[in-house]
């Protein structure tokens, strides 16, 4: 299990050292309009498991969206506080 922050620290690493095989790194290089796509069907599944499949389908598909909107912000240049500052 890890948090929120723990995976962030854990992307920004597979960003800097791009390690063979990281599926981040193929993200990233897949460039914003990809990983987006992929964002906006993360959180399709996440809604459609929140109200069909049962809590832990939910939590599965929400930490998915949860990695690809990192994935997201990593693609974009945005530090965890540049959202912070809109909550
Ligand atoms: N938490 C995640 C995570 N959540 C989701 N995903 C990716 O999102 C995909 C889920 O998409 P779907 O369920 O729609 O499955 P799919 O349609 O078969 O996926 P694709 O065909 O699009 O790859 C998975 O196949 C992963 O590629 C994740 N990939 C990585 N992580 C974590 O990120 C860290 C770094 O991973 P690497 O960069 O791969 O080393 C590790 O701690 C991983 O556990």
């Amino acid at each position: 299990m890890k948090t929120f922050d723990e995976l962030w620290a854990e992307l920004q690493e597979k960003a800097r050292t791009r390690p063979a095989g990281s599926g981040t790194v193929a993200q990233l290089d897949a460039g914003v309009h990809a990983i987006g796509k992929k964002l906006v069907e993360e959180a399709a599944e996440s809604w459609m498991a929140a109200e069909h499949e049962g809590k832990e389908r939910a939590a599965e598909e929400i930490s998915q969206l949860l990695y690809h909107a990192q994935c997201l912000m990593l693609a974009s240049g945005l530090e965890l506080d540049d959202v912070y500052a809109h909550l």
